[in-house]
């Protein structure tokens, strides 16, 4: 579906590259994780498949049966919702048009997806964190993503808010069939949602080790606790991939 082949990243203010020689392909479908230490790259590596930055050495090409460009959404690590908006109209903010009914039904329909049925009309302030990661989501799924890019979506949540954004993604993912591609640090997350993972290596971030995870879904908190123990246990294959 999408073939990433980034010779170098490196950003104006400094000589060192924070990605070099990474290459890999996204398949339909599929349920990618990145996992890789703070300051890897993998916010940068996110930048770049979205092309939202794209000054790097290197080529991102689509493959599409029909050539007709991906759509790509993306949740960042913080919500970055408009304050002064409601809900919905923070969700209608990426469409086209803010006044046409169908958007508005078709926020209305995502706002319920994820849980947030009758709340349309309330403010990002007045919701938990769990709740306005939701709204994010939400907003990120209205262009009706090929490829939905989640930079570290748990991160901050306390323990129930994050097994239930999980779930939520999880969900969604297995309902709408899109392509996501998950960046981490934090293994077991990976182990729990992904069909794949790619570890990358300290900063500049390249590949070091590409792991299936064939577990059957839903995945059992024993197989996640085996496994990560596991991969951990490989004589320091992983060393500094990990926080
Ligand atoms: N816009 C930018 N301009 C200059 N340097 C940047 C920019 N964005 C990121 N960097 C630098 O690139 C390196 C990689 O940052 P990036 O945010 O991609 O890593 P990360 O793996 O996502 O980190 P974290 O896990 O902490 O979110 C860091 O040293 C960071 O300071």
């Amino acid at each position: 579906m999408m073939n990433v082949r980034i010779s170098t990243k490196a950003y104006a203010n400094s000589a060192a590259p924070v990605i070099k020689d990474l290459n890999f392909n996204l398949e339909r479908g599929e349920f990618l994780a990145i996992v890789g230490p703070s300051g890897a790259g993998k916010s940068s590596l996110l930048n770049l498949i979205a092309g939202v930055d794209t000054k790097f050495e290197g080529a991102i090409a689509s493959q599409t049966p029909d050539a007709k460009p991906l759509t790509i959404g993306i949740m960042f690590q913080e919500p970055r919702l408009m304050p002064w908006l409601t809900l919905l109209e923070n969700v209608c903010l990426v469409s086209d048009s803010l006044e046409s009914t169908l958007v508005i039904k078709r926020a209305h329909a995502l706002l319920d997806d994820v849980g947030l049925a009758g709340l349309a009309g309330q403010y990002p302030n007045q919701l938990s964190g769990g709740m306005q990661r939701r709204v994010a989501l939400a907003r990120a799924l209205m262009a009706e993503p090929d490829i939905l890019l989640l930079d570290e979506p748990l991160v901050s949540l306390d323990q129930p808010a994050a097994t239930q954004l999980r779930e939520l993604l999880h969900n969604v993912w297995q309902a709408r069939q899109f392509t996501v591609v998950y960046v981490t640090h934090q293994l077991d997350e990976a182990i729990a949602m992904a069909d794949r993972i790619l570890f990358l290596s300290t900063s500049p971030a390249r590949i070091i080790k590409e792991e299936i995870i064939d577990l059957p879904r839903p995945r059992q908190q024993q197989n996640i606790d085996a496994l990560g123990a596991s991969l951990r246990g490989r004589a320091g294959l992983l060393s500094g991939c990990m926080d």
